[in-house]
């Protein structure tokens, strides 16, 4: 399989805390009576790209909401278990959401710039941190916008509204948000699947890129995507951590009958 990116492999089961960005411990998901995630138990490895696959309603995108804390948002939500990132429980009481959400930023299915100017989206976080001189904030644009790969495309059409933007051009505005407060986690909940195949390879070869500056987490329905894109993948089902390798293990010789049967189609 053709793979964007070469990279050396690391042992998940004794990554060092210098090399996880992520370390996931018995962590239990609940909306209301449905118990949606079971002790998943995984460290995400840092400056590399971690897909996550499954069935529909298996809980990817569950998982990845609990990384930033978005599931705070569904009143029935409870949470139960440690996400240390930086040496800190981000499921502490005490944890500061909004700087959370913008050290782990995410972006989602559709692209959803905000109903103004290209540039006005790219400082919108910069702005509400309090951020205000002018200079400053053009030098975030321009530098987010360049590592989104859209700064060619949109310079001369800065103050124009977002929306006249592609759709593939938005989800890389959307990605540009979200690096201008320097995030060092970038959660990606299927940021290709409503675009074309030429801007999905875009997109793609975009994440590589990141993955230098920041650790990917992605979910995608596509499992050549996450063949092609990710150094390591983990198979979810009902909820429950399968299977988690390195993605040429996991795709190729699979060590669980469920995770084979799912990549062979057998299943969902
Ligand atoms: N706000 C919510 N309230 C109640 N149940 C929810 C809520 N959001 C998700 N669920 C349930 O949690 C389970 C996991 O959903 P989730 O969206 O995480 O799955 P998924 O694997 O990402 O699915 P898909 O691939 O279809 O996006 C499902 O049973 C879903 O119905």
């Amino acid at each position: 399989m053709l793979k964007l990116f070469e990279r050396e492999q690391l042992d998940l089961a004794r990554l060092s805390p210098e090399q996880s960005a992520m370390d996931v411990r018995d962590l239990n998901l609940r909306f209301g009576q449905k118990h949606v995630l079971h002790n998943i138990t995984m460290r995400i490895p840092k400056h590399r790209i971690t897909a996550f696959i499954g069935q529909s309603g298996c809980g990817k995108s569950s998982l990845l909401s609990c990384f930033n804390r978005m599931n705070d948002l569904i009143d029935t939500s409870k949470t139960e278990g440690e996400i240390i990132i930086d040496g800190r429980d981000i499921n502490s009481k005490k944890e500061n959401l909004s700087l959370l959400r913008s050290q782990v930023g995410m972006v989602f299915q559709r692209p959803n710039p905000f109903p103004m100017s290209v540039y006005e989206n790219v400082c919108y976080g910069l702005r509400l941190q309090g951020v205000k001189q002018r200079r400053q904030l053009d030098d975030a644009v321009e530098q987010a916008l360049i590592e989104a790969a859209l700064w060619d495309e949109v310079k001369d059409r800065l103050f124009e509204p977002a929306t006249t933007l592609s759709g593939g051009q938005q989800q890389r505005l959307v990605i540009a948000r979200a690096l201008a407060l320097k995030p060092s986690i970038l959660l990606l909940d299927e940021p290709t699947s409503a675009l074309d195949p030429l801007t999905t390879l875009i997109i793609e070869e975009l994440m590589a890129e990141l993955k230098k500056r920041c650790t990917i987490v992605i979910v995608t329905h596509n499992m050549q995507q996450a063949a092609r894109v990710s150094d390591y993948t983990a198979f979810l089902h009902q909820g429950e951590l399968i299977e988690y390798s390195d993605s040429d293990t996991l795709f190729t010789m699979p060590d669980k009958k469920q995770t084979e049967d799912y990549i062979t189609g057998r299943y969902g």
